[in-house]
């Protein structure tokens, strides 16, 4: 009896399965029909019938962002949109949706729309990349008073203090690679300004932990900027995210919740970011902590990046470095004389800011989401390019492929070699 009554429910259960099967094959054969037909028939759709079809750009290009990603993957990124510039003209479709204008008047549109990053360790929004505008707003209000003249004015001696432990360190060495020394001193000022405490990496002469991590991982940023741009891998990523990766990603992000936490319990009366903003009670702690990542990464390797471009620059064009070097040897009496105040007036330094004005190139963003350190950021670097022309005669030479570099999100910058004399 009971070994009949198994048959039949084994029997319906058989059944049961069968059809859920026939079922699942049917829906996979369907599914796989209309992925065939829609890839066969979206190119058609992409290349004569999308309202991007007249736009000039490669054919794959309109009908998959492939090539795109690919070239970010092998940090190309700049080298591949500067070539489909080259070919296709100032406007250029290099995916299915997107355009790359190289024309300034583009800049007003591109400003209306706004590109979001995802949320850091904490699941807060820092500032760059909050998608609301109001609560953009209102978070560019409280930290506003941080980049303010006047707070520069405040921190000019923090400035000047990192400026010229870095000539200190260079005097030492002779030949200096410096595009380590850049980001030695840049990285020290902007964790004295979001940590209250300095990284000490030019007293070690090397990175930190945290810091060598950042140069690190650099060539993982376009995989991760691929991800969160399809929502579906986005979701992927999210459910099937090592738990050795999320646990890395929160160690590095512990590095700034410890040193903001510590900062705000011990208080301070420097003219940090802090105690710029902290009176307004307009942050949360968590905010603070997305934010001070942020600061630590948008206030470093992008100074670093020009001022080590800008030395290239300098070394490979001896005429224009000795005209720079003499304006700034004939206005300053000595090294400690060289001010914040004072170096916006020379010329020859501030003709690169003057023509930047005029100009398409909009390197610090325009609207209510550009830079809001480009202050900080330009007294930081005429600081440090006058104080390094000011002490040495800068030589080197490094080649013209030493232009040719990668970039992953941030640049994969290469050492610069100088041989640095005393002069003063
Ligand atoms: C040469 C140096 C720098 C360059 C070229 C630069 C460039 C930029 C650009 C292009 C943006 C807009 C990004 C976007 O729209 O996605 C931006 C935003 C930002 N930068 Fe800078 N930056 C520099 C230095 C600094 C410094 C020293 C700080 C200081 C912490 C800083 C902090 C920020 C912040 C917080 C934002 C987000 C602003 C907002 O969303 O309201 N940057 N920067």
């Amino acid at each position: 009896m009971s070994s009949y009554q198994t048959f039949h429910v084994m029997d319906g259960l058989q059944r049961v399965l069968a059809s859920f099967c026939a079922a699942s094959a049917t829906a996979a054969l369907l599914a796989a029909v209309s992925f065939v037909l829609y890839s066969l028939s979206y190119p058609i759709y992409a290349l004569f019938l999308h309202p991007l079809s007249s736009v000039p750009g490669p054919k794959l290009s309109a009908c998959t962002r492939i090539p795109y990603w690919v070239a970010c993957i092998q940090g190309r990124r700049v080298r591949h949109m500067t070539k489909l510039h080259q070919i296709y003209g100032p406007v250029v479709r290099f995916g299915p949706n997107d355009l790359s204008y190289s024309d300034g008047r583009a800049w007003r549109d591109i400003c209306l729309e706004v590109r979001f990053h995802a949320p850091s360790a904490n699941s807060v929004h820092n500032i760059i990349a909050e998608p609301d505008h109001a609560k953009h707003a209102a978070l560019r209000q409280v930290f506003s008073p941080a980049f303010s003249e006047q707070a520069l004015r405040r921190q000019e001696p923090l400035l000047r203090k990192y400026a010229d432990f870095m000539i200190a360190r260079a005097r030492q060495a002779g030949t200096v690679n410096m595009t380590q020394l850049l980001n030695f001193t840049t990285f020290d000022i902007m964790a004295e300004l979001a940590f209250g405490e300095p990284l000490g990496l030019l007293e070690r002469n090397g990175y930190s932990d945290w810091v060598a991590t950042v140069f690190d991982t650099v060539r993982v940023l376009p995989y991760l900027q691929l991800i969160e741009f399809y929502p579906l891998s986005r979701m992927i990523f999210r459910l099937l995210e090592p738990k050795s990766v999320v646990k890395m990603r929160l160690d590095h992000f512990n590095h700034t919740v410890t040193r903001v936490t510590k900062r705000l319990e011990k208080g301070s009366d420097k003219p940090d970011i802090w105690s710029l903003v902290v009176d307004s009670h307009a942050l949360l702690l968590d905010d603070m902590h997305a934010n001070a990542e942020l600061f630590m990464i948008a206030g470093t390797e992008t100074t670093a990046s020009l001022l080590t471009g800008l030395t290239y620059c300098l070394v490979t064009n001896p005429d224009k470095m000795k005209i720079l070097t003499d304006e700034i040897r004939h206005v300053f009496p000595r090294s400690n004389a060289i001010s914040i105040e004072e170096l916006p007036k020379l010329k020859y330094l501030n003709a690169y800011y003057a023509d930047d004005k005029r100009d398409a190139h909009q390197p610090f963003s325009i609207g209510p989401r550009n830079c809001i350190g480009m202050n900080l950021a330009w007294h930081e670097m005429r600081l440090i390019v006058a104080k390094l022309l000011y002490n040495f005669d800068l030589e080197s030479h490094v080649g013209t492929d030493w232009l040719d570099q990668n970039v992953y999100v941030i640049w994969d910058r290469k050492p610069l070699m100088c041989r640095l004399k005393y002069v003063k």
